[in-house]
């Protein structure tokens, strides 16, 4: 079920009039609220419910690690994307949640425009990439190949991907699929991203308008056992044992 965010506090009051959230001045005793917190702008409710709350932090944690042990361009989504020896395609990540495989793309050299559509989510990801640009040389050389927009990717691709200045040689998509991940972590994050987003059940639209757009090839993850998104068949499929990336291709990135 969608619920709605709460953006709490005087501070977050220009966020929220630029975003349509919802705004209180002290965090409500239940839901979802969006937050300043020492670590960053925060998706936040009953920890048991909903675990630690949300930010996203490309300069610590997961995505440091990942960068720097995560397997460069042999991981899953790198080969996915295309970036090869010597290819380093401009991608765009349709649907960049936290930016988590945004920031892996960028990190292995390619530019990447982010678009999110649900307000709350977008709010952390344009918080987290600020606070890139502001960590140490490595981190922000990164986030300047990084860009977001708040858009919706299933009515207006072209619209955002032309407003950016951007060129679509891949599109990545990772839309919300029904219940993938089991470990208890995730399960709570995930949570919050169910109540946000939904199920995204308008990725058969949203994959259309990437065949549309990308000029080169539309890579969409999916859980292994999860069929294709409605539409045309994928070229090629290329897995692990725990995902999968159905890939599209117009034309070879080499
Ligand atoms: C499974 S999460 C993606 C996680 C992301 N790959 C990461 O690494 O953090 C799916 C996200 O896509 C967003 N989304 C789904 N459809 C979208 C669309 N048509 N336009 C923009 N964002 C979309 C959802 O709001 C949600 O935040």
């Amino acid at each position: 079920m969608k619920s709605d965010v709460v953006a709490v506090g005087e501070a977050l009051r220009p966020l929220a009039e630029r975003l349509g959230l919802a705004w209180a001045s002290a965090q409500p005793a239940q839901g979802l609220a969006l937050i300043e917190t020492p670590q960053g702008l925060a998706i936040a409710g009953d920890p048991l419910r909903y675990g630690n709350p949300l930010v996203v932090d490309f300069a610590t944690g997961r995505a440091d690690h990942r960068r720097r042990f995560g397997g460069g361009r042999g991981q899953l989504v790198a080969k996915a994307c295309g970036l090869g020896k010597g290819v380093t395609p401009r991608v765009v990540d349709a649907t960049a949640g936290l930016g988590r495989d945004a920031f892996v793309l960028a990190g292995l050299g390619a530019p990447v425009l982010m678009l999110e559509r649900m307000p709350a989510i977008f709010a952390l990801l344009e918080d987290g990439l600020r606070r890139a640009l502001g960590a140490d040389a490595e981190i922000h050389d990164i986030a300047m190949r990084l860009q977001a927009r708040w858009a919706d990717a299933a009515s207006d691709l072209a619209g955002a991907v032309v407003a950016s200045g951007f060129e679509a040689q891949v599109i990545h998509l990772d839309p919300m699929f029904p219940h993938r991940d089991k470990s208890a972590l995730v399960k709570k994050e995930m949570r919050v991203f169910r109540e946000l987003a939904g199920d995204d059940d308008d990725a058969p639209r949203l994959l259309e308008a990437a065949l549309d757009v990308a000029t080169h090839r539309v890579a969409v993850k999916r859980p292994r056992r999860a069929p294709p998104i409605a539409g045309p068949r994928p070229a090629h499929v290329i897995e692990t044992r725990t995902s999968r990336y159905d890939l599209y291709v117009h034309r070879s990135l080499r």
